[in-house]
């Protein structure tokens, strides 16, 4: 059974179609893409996964076998489904490993002010999520950096945290917002491997909208790509990449042929 599946997904504003009936699945335990040219519907996408738009009558969203259409934001995340933004949201000056209790802290058992009575059972929870923690730390290669303010990372790490930050929720399924954008090539090539450990350690299922191709091509089981709203073409990676309307959805917004093959190399 599919982890993710939409049905008939749409969503306007005023007379703009940003998604027009789209229906996929996302597999369980995959990295599944999402590409398409600027404007296609990508970020409406994610926003309709996770509640903070509202679909158009006629749509369905199941994740995990319920039903979330036209549920709140929180319901949703609730339910595991976790996403990172393109704008980085970081405690700049909380430390590193408290940006990431932050993110592990809906799963805490007892109320936020316990701390400040700490009985034998606080501290030993306390104990408990450090170590998780400092374990999800050392994956995502922070771990010396787990005491320094997060204000203090370079971007790169910055990205790197706010990725450990969305894990620390335990979500089943993990949206990727342009994880990509702004790292340095070896950064990239860093974020790939992470990405992969991560899906494997933490038993993940990831959708990813990267305008990097390199890292679609490389990290995903399956593509889909959307354009004009539509979803336009679906398959593996090679698929995908030698798909007419795919290079046809591309080039109409003018990119040069060698500058998509070279993208999609
Ligand atoms: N809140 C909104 N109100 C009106 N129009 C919107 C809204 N959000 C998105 N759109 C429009 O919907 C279309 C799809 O936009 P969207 O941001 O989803 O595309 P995208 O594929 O994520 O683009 P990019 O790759 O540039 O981030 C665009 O024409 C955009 O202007």
């Amino acid at each position: 059974m599919a982890l993710l599946e939409t049905r008939n997904l749409s969503k306007s504003f005023g007379g703009l179609q940003a998604i027009n009936d789209v229906s996929l699945k996302v597999e369980p335990n995959t990295v599944h893409g999402l590409i398409g040219p600027n404007g296609s519907g990508k970020s409406t996408f994610f926003n309709l996964l996770t509640g903070v738009y509202q679909p158009d009558a006629g749509s369905y969203i199941e994740f995990n076998g319920i039903d979330i259409t036209n549920k709140p934001a929180h319901y949703i995340a609730e339910q595991g489904l976790s996403r990172t933004f393109q704008l980085l949201r970081l405690y700049g000056e909380l430390s590193v490993l408290d940006n990431v209790m932050v993110g592990y802290h809906p799963h805490t058992k007892y109320s936020p002010l316990a701390p400040f009575f700490k009985g034998a059972e606080v501290r030993r929870q306390d104990a408990i999520v450090r170590d998780e923690m400092m374990e999800l730390l050392e994956f995502i290669g922070l771990a010396e950096h787990a005491e320094i303010p997060a204000a203090e990372l370079s971007g790169g790490q910055r990205r790197l945290l706010a990725l450990g930050r969305a894990i620390a929720t335990r979500p089943k399924l993990l949206l990727l917002d342009e994880p990509g954008a702004g790292l340095s090539p070896v950064n990239v090539d860093n974020l790939m491997a992470t990405i992969m450990t991560l899906k494997e350690r933490y038993n993940l299922t990831i959708v990813v909208v990267e305008h990097i191709l390199k890292v679609v091509m490389n990290t995903c089981e399956t593509v889909s790509v959307l354009d004009h709203g539509q979803k336009i073409s679906e398959g593996t990676p090679e698929f995908v990449k030698n798909d007419p309307a795919v290079v046809e959805a591309y080039l109409g917004r003018e990119m040069a042929d060698e500058e998509i093959r070279a993208a999609m190399g």
